[in-house]
């Protein structure tokens, strides 16, 4: 069901202030869906009560023979990026952030051999692939798994790359809201009709909004502001279900527009408040806020789509920028550590 009261509209305080105070069918919906008073996660699936044990296909580990609550119990923050290099680099820098051992770093999920897993002390790093069907695949077998280890309130992050709009090579960008590249309504609407993630289901198309948490958000800009090697923005973010004509690109094997078009069409991006462009913000902001999960989208940009489409930058320039958001995510982590957990 569509959401009919204002709460599409960008720079709310956050999901859960909306979802106490919000009306709306659809909201109250998801209020039940949100998590339990001791923030544990609920899933909202009666089905999943008859299954005599549940099988996580993907992660490699099911309920019957993994003590997921010993194993996960403890995770606060969960940290997804695209790679498996990626992310096991950032398990090791988390473990040097908080001064925690990283020895004999293990990839939790290797029987599935599908994604790369790791736990360092309250914070998983695993990656998801590339695109929405991959992410989502492994974002909601990670809340089913959180929710049966009754790990509570977890931070979800994405740790990811995408192309700039207007901005330098190597920003980094704290997606908003995501869109999902349908511009076909007026440009008056453009703002709300977009925001979302649009999920077919049985031969229907489901919208769910995709709006990230506003004070996650200033609270992760304002460490990133600490940093001076890099500029921060705070922006709305478009995911494109393919990364060349998708992303009106004109590099690849098929291009059925013009240059102009091209331009045009990112202007128009521009116009609306889009800063960058990747492949997976609509659905992660979809149902981690539908899981009730505060989370966030933090990416570095690889080149400035303004001035092309190729990533001409060297490997090490790569590696370089891909630091950038475990830096801003790895500070917010640390602070929480330090005041929360330790
Ligand atoms: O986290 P990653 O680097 O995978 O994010 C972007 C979006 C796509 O998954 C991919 C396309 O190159 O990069
Ligand atoms: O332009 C880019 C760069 C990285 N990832 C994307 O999805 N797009």
């Amino acid at each position: 069901m569509d959401c009919d009261c204002d709460f599409l509209l960008p720079c709310r305080e956050s999901w859960e202030a909306h979802y106490s105070n919000c009306s709306s069918i659809w909201c109250k919906e998801n209020n039940e869906t949100a998590k339990n008073k001791d923030g544990t996660i609920r899933l909202k699936n009666k089905h999943l009560s008859s299954l005599e044990y549940d099988v996580l296909y993907h992660l490699g580990l099911d309920t019957k023979n993994n003590d997921l609550q010993t194993m996960f119990g403890d995770v606060k923050f969960v940290c997804m990026g695209g790679t498996k290099k990626r992310m096991k680099d950032f398990a090791v820098y988390i473990a040097n952030v908080l001064q925690l051992p990283n020895e004999g770093l293990v990839n939790i999920t290797k029987n599935s051999h599908r994604y790369a897993m790791y736990k360092i002390g309250p914070v998983l790093s695993v990656n998801h692939g590339i695109g929405v069907p991959s992410m989502t695949i492994l974002l909601q077998e990670v809340i089913k798994m959180l929710s049966y280890a009754k790990a509570k309130d977890p931070i979800f992050f994405r740790i990811g790359t995408c192309g700039g709009l207007k901005i330098p090579a190597g920003s980094v960008v704290i997606s908003s809201w995501a869109l999902n590249g349908i511009l076909e309504k007026s440009y008056n609407l453009i703002h709300i009709e977009v925001k979302s993630f649009l999920q077919p289901i049985m031969g229907k198309v489901h919208k769910l909004p995709s709006f990230f948490d506003k004070r996650l958000n200033q609270e992760l800009h304002f460490l990133a502001s600490e940093e001076t090697g890099f500029e921060t923005f705070i922006g709305g973010t478009m995911a494109a279900d393919d990364y060349y004509q998708g992303q009106a690109r004109l590099d690849g094997p098929f291009c059925d527009y013009s240059e102009a078009d091209k331009m045009s069409f990112l202007n128009q991006l521009i116009d609306i408040g889009v800063r960058n462009i990747e492949m997976e913000a609509t659905a992660f902001a979809a149902l981690t806020s539908k899981a009730g999960l505060r989370a966030a989208d933090v990416c570095v940009t690889f080149l400035d789509r303004l001035n092309g489409d190729q990533v001409t930058s060297s490997n090490s320039k790569l590696a370089e920028f891909q630091e950038r958001p475990m830096v801003v995510v790895g500070k917010y982590i640390s602070r929480y550590y330090e005041t929360k957990l330790k």
